[in-house]
């Protein structure tokens, strides 16, 4: 399947949240990532028509989808960041319900739903209210329901936030077995889970695409620019004024850093291999950030 986004913009009265977006996907797990406001979950909510672009057009196979309607709606699986229960639902009755909605038929729906459940780890509290779910519970079953009807296309906005680290590789490791005949897309602000699970992602900054790419290659380009060092604190805003630093730790009187950019010749340096959190953050400031502000 190809799913393609050709030249979509969206606008919000004056605001441009999307501008001149071009990409197409085929079966595979996409990471979306942006800062806030990049226009992540705008596109997200035109690829699943509960926003209508301000213009272009979103094809599968080369059909438009907005001609195919209900048929593209029924290969869709959509996790918003947050959504509605009925607080008398329990996980099981919200579950009948969206599967219904989605026109999964009775003698189908008990078995699929049993499966979602124990996919997502909620056997066990299938019938409590939904509304007295933990954070992290609420996600889960917002995950079971986008997957109910063994969708093609997945789209899943922040769907780890509020997850504890246990659950969030699990969630993780079955994404990534799901993603070999579909097409998921998920967005978040954590680098490392997209590198996980991931062979290509798409970077957006204020409403514009900035890069979609093999993530190993996008890698290879941060070779010979990322460093770690120990320094004195008070050296640190020396640092931060050309090179990011992407993590710090206190080590007795010093400060652990790993940094990317030029190398610092004052400072005793240890180069280290590239990660898709080194590539993001020094291109991240690049492009809009100190450097262009300057311009
Ligand atoms: N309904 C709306 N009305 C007006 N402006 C909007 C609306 N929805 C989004 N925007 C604006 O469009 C821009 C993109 O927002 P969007 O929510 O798509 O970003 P995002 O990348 O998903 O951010 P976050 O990571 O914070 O969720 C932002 O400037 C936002 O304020």
């Amino acid at each position: 399947m190809i799913l393609k986004i050709d030249n979509i913009s969206k606008n919000f009265g004056r605001k441009v949240a999307l501008k001149d977006i071009s990409f197409s996907l085929e079966d595979g797990v996409y990471g979306l990532l942006g800062d806030n406001g990049a226009g992540k979950s705008t596109l997200m909510r035109i690829l699943t028509t509960v926003l209508k672009p301000s213009s272009g057009r979103v094809e599968v196979d080369g059909n438009s989808i907005k001609v195919l309607g209900d048929k593209y709606r029924s290969l869709l699986g959509y996790m918003p960041q947050e959504f509605f229960v009925y607080p008398t639902l329990t996980a099981r009755g919200f579950l009948e319900y969206m599967g219904s909605l989605k026109g999964i038929n009775e003698k189908d729906l008990k078995n699929k739903i049993d499966e979602v459940l124990e996919f997502v780890n909620l056997k066990e509290v299938a019938n409590k209210r939904v509304v007295t779910f933990s954070g992290g519970m609420k996600r889960r079953i917002g995950i079971a329901q986008a997957i109910i009807n063994d969708p093609k296309i997945i789209i899943l906005d922040e769907p780890t936030a509020g997850l504890d680290p246990q659950e969030r590789i699990r969630f993780l490791n079955i994404l990534g077995d799901m993603g070999k005949n579909r097409i998921i897309i998920i967005s978040t602000h954590i680098v490392s889970e997209i590198e996980a699970i991931s062979r290509d992602v798409i970077v957006m900054k204020k409403g514009k695409l900035v890069e979609k790419g093999d993530i190993d290659t996008l890698v290879e380009t941060m070779n010979n620019r990322v460093w770690e060092a120990e320094v004195k604190p008070n050296y640190l805003k020396e640092i931060e004024k050309n090179n990011p630093i992407i993590r710090m730790k206190r080590k007795n009187e010093k400060i652990r850093i790993r940094y990317v950019g030029e190398k610092i010749e004052e400072i005793e340096n240890k180069k280290v291999l590239p990660t898709l959190e080194d590539y993001y953050v020094y291109n991240n400031n690049k492009i809009g950030g100190k450097n262009e502000k300057n311009n």
